[in-house]
């Protein structure tokens, strides 16, 4: 297998002196090609951190970080921006949509930027907009547009341009659970069809049941990793447990309450 990501003792500070927060800690962990990670943890555990600095969108404190072999972390600006365009796709929770562009727009213009050639720019459309049922919201606005629905949009955004990696950050959100089920299956689709590798935070142990891999942390720190190997019930139940002793999660923050 090929590595596709590799954190080397990242560290992240946010603030100074006695407001200084260390949100991520020293830490490390490899992600192969086609890969499904999801990243678990409290509230604060440094996982929506994790994820820009290793999406390119924040810069760490201290250390090295590698995407598809190529250092990113002293990419300048300049080569940054065209090593995202061809190689990570972004599914977050502002959709970043532009609201004076049609969805049909939205699309084409995350295409035109690849210079595709205007027949594979249509086949690509057609594609993503029935595996993501777009077809009858192409020519809305992205302000007439549900919740879930722009989550879809946002979704086809990230993978129409074919990117070797996904960094999604709770993309199931705002869907009901069809619809949750639905991205899901899709993304685990294209996981495994196009061997596209996705990292994916989220706080949903069902979520994340769809994952071969989930990266418990704490603190800023790596604290576990659970490893599917059986059915998708059977890791859901194991991330459930890690979750419980984890702690500092929904179950025990409504027990402090108590
Ligand atoms: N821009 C910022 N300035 C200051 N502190 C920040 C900033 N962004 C994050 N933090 C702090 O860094 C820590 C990690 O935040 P982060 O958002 O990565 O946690 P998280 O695990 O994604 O949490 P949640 O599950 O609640 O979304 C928190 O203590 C947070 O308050």
């Amino acid at each position: 297998m090929m590595r596709m990501a590799e954190v080397k003792q990242v560290s992240k500070n946010f603030g100074a002196r006695q407001n200084l927060v260390r949100a991520l800690n020293n830490i490390s962990f490899k992600i192969e090609r086609g890969e499904f990670v999801g990243v678990m943890g409290p509230s604060g555990a440094g996982k929506t951190t994790l994820l820009n600095v290793m999406s390119t969108i924040d810069q760490p404190t201290m250390g090295r970080i590698y995407l598809a072999g190529q250092e990113i972390t002293t990419l300048p600006e300049r080569d940054l921006a065209e090593f995202r365009r061809n190689n990570i796709g972004f599914i977050f929770q502002d959709f970043n949509l532009l609201p004076a562009l049609s969805v049909r727009e939205n699309l084409v213009m995350i295409l035109s930027m690849l210079r595709l050639p205007a027949d594979q720019v249509e086949q690509r459309l057609a594609y993503f907009s029935e595996r993501l049922n777009l077809a009858e919201l192409m020519s809305r606005y992205p302000n007439e547009l549900s919740m879930g629905q722009k989550q879809r949009v946002a979704a086809a955004r990230a993978l129409m341009t074919r990117p070797q990696i996904v960094f999604a950050d709770e993309p199931t959100g705002s869907l009901d659970s069809k619809s949750a089920t639905e991205l899901l299956q899709y993304l685990a689709t294209i996981n495994l069809e196009d061997e596209t590798t996705i990292m994916m935070v989220t706080h949903d142990a069902f979520t994340a049941s769809y994952c071969n891999r989930i990266i418990f942390i704490k603190d800023g720190a790596l604290y576990a990793e659970v490893v599917r190997s059986g059915s998708r019930r059977q890791f859901f139940h194991q991330i459930i447990d890690m979750q419980a002793a984890i702690g500092g999660g929904n179950l025990s923050d409504f027990k402090n309450r108590l």
